[in-house]
């Protein structure tokens, strides 16, 4: 843990343990996971989500052949065809058929997706042409090669499509069934084991328990934010707060896991016992007193096979922990790059002031309606849910930022990418 030491004429003070950036925490967090090398084979049909663990060229341009972009007519425009010209209709191609060739002075009936026939180089719409019988009649001029998708022009043969340690999403599905693959090999998935910790902790369904217990809001939290991952998530259920019971519960998790994530129990009270039953299941550990705001505490590790993730009990806490240290975690798991979410920058709706220090995250929404979006900031703390609900993403202030004005910019994450896998 970095210190800074903090000088006075008088008499030496203490060096204060110092608040580790949130980009050398990530760095921390990351450097406990060991990348699983595993792979499998899957039908392309359910890979998406999945991380790719081949390199995928293209073997076939796309489109693979010349083929009309509009419903019209096909013709050998050369080098333009004025407007009153008259050609021969001289077939009719569909898609899926192939038309015999055009001559200069004849036209195809072509439909969208259809192959050029042979001798044809431009496509007419048909709202540019008007059909007199076996004829058409253009009704405005034609450039050359209007209308047409040229073969390769999307993919040329060769160009890279896929790497290892990409995670496929729809649109790589496409590109990859548009070169005629039906399966892929990725990493095999990250199995996640996910723990609440507390004595006050009670399942959310569960009415039957007495005193003042609340609904585990984390573990229903954390496994919707780990199945949009591709992980396969093991619920670890919740444990009471006791080192040794944890250090049970994370020994058995532990062997059959990539990553143990806990949430609760990472802060300094003695009822907090996050590192301790590390240190009891013969674990390695380490705290982070991060410069982030929620989500000051967490604890990093490894236990037996898996490494390990301990989240502050709060659930926006936990909610921003994961995002930045848990994802960081898993993308090294995965063998994919991450870097420190950016987001991109957003004037505020009204002005801002707030005690400086950390890195902050709050749950904002953003104002249409004016010149340009701008950010009401909804008000912060780590308990509470209802703000994060409303909220669109989150604005991030920088830890020097003590109050801003109305306008100034500030850094907006949309929660679509930063809960993203
Ligand atoms: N003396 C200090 N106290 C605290 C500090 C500190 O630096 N010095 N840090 C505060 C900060 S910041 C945070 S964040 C919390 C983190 O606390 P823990 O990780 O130790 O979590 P707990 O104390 O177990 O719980 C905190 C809070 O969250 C509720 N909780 C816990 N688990 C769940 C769950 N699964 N579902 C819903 N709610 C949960 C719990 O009931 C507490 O209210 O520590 C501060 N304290
Ligand atoms: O850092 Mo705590 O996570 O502020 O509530």
């Amino acid at each position: 843990m970095p210190t800074q030491t903090l000088c006075s004429k008088s008499a030496p003070i203490a060096p204060v343990p110092a608040m580790l950036p949130v980009g050398m925490g990530m760095a921390r967090a990351a450097a406990k996971a060991c990348p699983v090398s595993c792979t499998e084979t899957v039908p392309l049909w359910l890979s998406g989500g999945r991380v790719l663990a081949q390199t995928v060229r293209a073997t076939r341009a796309c489109p693979s052949f010349d083929q009309a972009a509009m419903d019209g007519y096909a013709v050998a425009a050369g080098a333009g065809l004025a407007r009153g010209t008259r050609l021969r209709v001289s077939g009719r191609i569909a898609a899926g058929q192939q038309g015999t060739a055009v001559t200069t002075d004849a036209a195809a009936r072509i439909f969208t997706g259809a192959p050029l026939p042979d001798g044809a180089d431009t496509v007419i719409m048909q709202e540019h042409a008007e059909r007199l019988g076996d004829a058409v009649v253009l009704a405005r001029s034609v450039a050359p090669g209007e209308h047409v998708r040229r073969r390769g022009e999307d993919v040329p043969v060769g160009r890279t499509l896929g790497w290892p340690g990409l995670r496929l999403d729809a649109r790589h599905v496409a590109l990859l069934a548009a070169q005629d693959i039906g399966a892929v090999v990725v990493r095999r998935r990250i199995r996640v084991a996910i723990l609440s910790t507390g004595d006050e902790l009670r399942d959310a369904d569960d009415i039957s328990r007495d005193g003042p217990s609340i609904p585990d809001t984390n573990r229903p939290m954390l496994a919707a934010l780990l199945s949009r991952a591709g992980v396969e998530v093991v619920d670890g259920g919740q444990v009471r707060d006791n080192a040794g019971a944890i250090a049970q519960a994370l020994a058995a998790l532990s062997w059959a896991c990539d990553l143990v994530v806990t949430t609760g129990g990472a802060s300094v009270g003695e009822e907090d016992h996050a590192a301790r039953s590390l240190i009891l299941a013969g674990g390695e550990w380490e705290t982070l007193k991060l410069g982030l705001k929620p989500g000051k505490p967490a604890v990093v590790g490894r236990i037996g096979g898996a490494a390990y993730l301990g989240l502050p009990g709060n659930p926006v806490s936990a909610l921003v922990s994961w995002s930045l240290l848990g994802r960081a975690m898993l993308a090294r798991l995965e063998g994919r790059p991450f870097a420190r979410p950016r987001g991109f920058v957003v004037p505020l709706a009204e002005p801002c002031v707030r005690k400086p220090g950390r890195t902050e995250f709050l749950p904002a929404k953003l104002v249409l309606g004016g010149e340009e979006p701008a950010l009401a900031i909804l008000g912060s703390t780590s308990a509470r849910l209802m703000p994060l609900a409303e909220a669109d993403g989150l604005a991030e202030l920088p830890e020097t930022f003590a109050s801003g004005a109305a306008g100034q910019r500030v850094a907006f994450h949309p929660f679509e990418s930063f809960l993203a896998p």
